[in-house]
């Protein structure tokens, strides 16, 4: 391999240290008594509080015996495998530009700086219903519809049936977060009825400099929750919320990394919540597959404190924003990356609210 590009190449102050500091203390969920106990019966409180205290000091989680089958996890993990493993211009046949904003991308920044990195995104609504402009007061909708390659044939077959499961998954995990709030179990299910949420297929290249540059740089997922498969390789980072300290987020065979995004911390649990902060690293010998499922609400969602949530002695801390405007900025933003923290500090006029989504302006 000859030079790399600098444009990968991380600040000093945000390079990986090679040495790997375990993530003690990530929780482990166990989900048991909700695939195996009838569906009509209440969480545990038992279970609420550990939702509850992982929520509340880690922003990060891990789930066994979620329901998800096996078998459709493999499948997908084998799917995107061949599909990465195909030449370049294969790949960009399904390549995502301003217009087809799903498919295929090889060149995303993270807080400008380039990700080591190539994705794959795809809607779990097809069509997925948007607002067709981030301007204010434009109301019309548009559409985005996900593209597919003709290799490998079964990849579409193997992503639509992991997105219905994983959606099957994060709305319990809704339920148990609305539960450990105090609020009804089906509090935000309307939230997610023209659901925004995608599923992205990441591949993580070997790094001939790790030490410089990162799968994924720094940042917090901007949607609600996220649901991620990663494989046995290891590399993601959380900052652990005690000591701002990078912490190793461990595979653990079948289970899923949970971690809450800015629309819980800030809107709907009015900060009783943190989105927490996560990169990617990346090594010089294997290659890394994950795959996040991002599940956000529909676009016409006003991003608001639950009224139950506020009172005199809590106050709102953020106010209203339109989802789709917000998640259409910022898929635009990533063709124009350079005017990213300007556009969304103009469009949604909140200085707090920028502030505390600073860490979102990444595409997820
Ligand atoms: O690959 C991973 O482990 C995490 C990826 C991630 O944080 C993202 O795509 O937002
Ligand atoms: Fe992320």
């Amino acid at each position: 391999m000859g030079e790399v590009d600098p444009a990968y190449f991380q600040q000093p102050e945000h390079r990986p240290k090679l040495e790997i500091v375990q993530a003690q203390g990530i929780p482990l969920i166990d989900l048991s008594e909700l695939t195996s106990n009838d569906p009509s019966q209440q969480p545990s409180e038992t279970l609420v509080e550990e939702i509850r205290n992982a929520c509340r000091d880690w922003g990060f989680f891990q789930v066994v015996n979620h329901g998800v089958p096996l078998e459709t996890r493999q499948r997908i993990m084998a799917a995107s495998k061949e599909f990465f493993a195909q030449p370049l211009d294969e790949k960009r046949k399904v390549r995502r530009d301003e217009k087809r904003v799903l498919g295929y991308y090889d060149t995303e920044h993270t807080k400008n700086v380039r990700d080591w990195k190539e994705v794959f995104d795809l809607t779990v609504e097809d069509p997925t219903f948007v607002t067709a402009s981030y301007h204010p007061d434009d109301q019309e909708v548009d559409e985005w519809h996900n593209q597919w390659p003709d290799f490998p044939p079964h990849l579409r077959g193997a992503c639509e049936e992991y997105a219905r499961a994983v959606e099957k998954l994060a709305f319990k995990l809704m339920e148990l977060i609305a539960l450990s709030l105090g609020l009804r179990a089906d509090r935000f299910e309307d939230f997610f009825k023209d659901q925004t949420s995608f599923v992205r297929l990441n591949h993580y290249p070997p790094c001939p400099v790790p030490h410089l540059a990162l799968g994924v740089g720094r940042h917090k997922d901007a949607g609600a929750l996220t649901v991620l498969a990663q494989d046995d390789v290891g590399g993601l980072e959380v900052k652990r919320k005690s000591d701002g300290q990078w912490v190793w987020a461990s595979p653990t065979p079948d289970a899923y990394i949970i971690n809450v995004g800015d629309i819980i911390q800030v809107v709907w649990s009015n900060e009783a919540y943190e989105s927490v902060e996560h990169r990617v690293m990346v090594n010089s010998e294997r290659e890394r597959f994950s795959i996040p499922f991002f599940f956000n609400p529909s676009h016409y969602t006003v991003v608001e404190p639950l009224e139950e949530l506020v009172s005199n002695e809590s106050p709102a801390k953020y106010k209203a924003y339109n989802w789709g405007k917000f998640l259409l900025t910022r898929k635009a933003s990533n063709f124009k990356k350079l005017d990213v923290e300007n556009i969304q500090i103009s469009h949604f006029r909140v200085p707090e609210l920028a502030d505390a989504l600073e860490g979102a302006l990444k595409l997820n």
